[in-house]
């Protein structure tokens, strides 16, 4: 399995030392956690509209643009990609509507 997620989170985090005139990612971490989400709203649109253009090489562009920038709001809150990775390997073979009735049975519990 690719460990790109794994690779580019240690370079992230060595990124929070690093001089924000040489790095895009210290300067993020520079600018700050607003500026962060600004470029994770941004991305997120970038993609949708990627995806409405129906071109498969934007859409492939814009979805590692917003990986990435997902990437870097985990590493700003001290979390890292394996942690995702392992909800989604939690949530793995459990249907959507399954796990959404479940949380109806919850709230009548509760
Ligand atoms: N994977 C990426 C990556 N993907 C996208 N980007 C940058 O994310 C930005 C995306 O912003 P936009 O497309 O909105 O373009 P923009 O107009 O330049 O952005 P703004 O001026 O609006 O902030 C661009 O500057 C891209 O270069 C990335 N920058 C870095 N990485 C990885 O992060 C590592 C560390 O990067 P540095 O910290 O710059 O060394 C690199 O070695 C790469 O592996």
């Amino acid at each position: 399995m690719n460990d790109i997620l794994e690779r580019l989170a240690i370079i992230l985090e060595e990124r929070k030392n690093a001089d924000p005139k040489h790095s895009y990612v210290a300067n993020l971490y520079q600018a700050g956690q607003d500026k962060i989400l600004k470029k994770l709203g941004e991305e997120a649109i970038e993609t949708i509209l990627a995806a409405k253009s129906m071109e498969r090489d934007a859409i492939i562009h814009e979805t590692a643009d917003l990986w990435f920038h997902s990437l870097v709001m985990l590493a700003d809150y001290g979390l890292r990609p394996e942690q995702v990775l392992n909800e989604l390997d939690r949530r793995f073979g459990l249907s959507g509507l399954e796990e959404k009735a479940n949380r109806g049975k919850d709230n009548d519990d509760g």
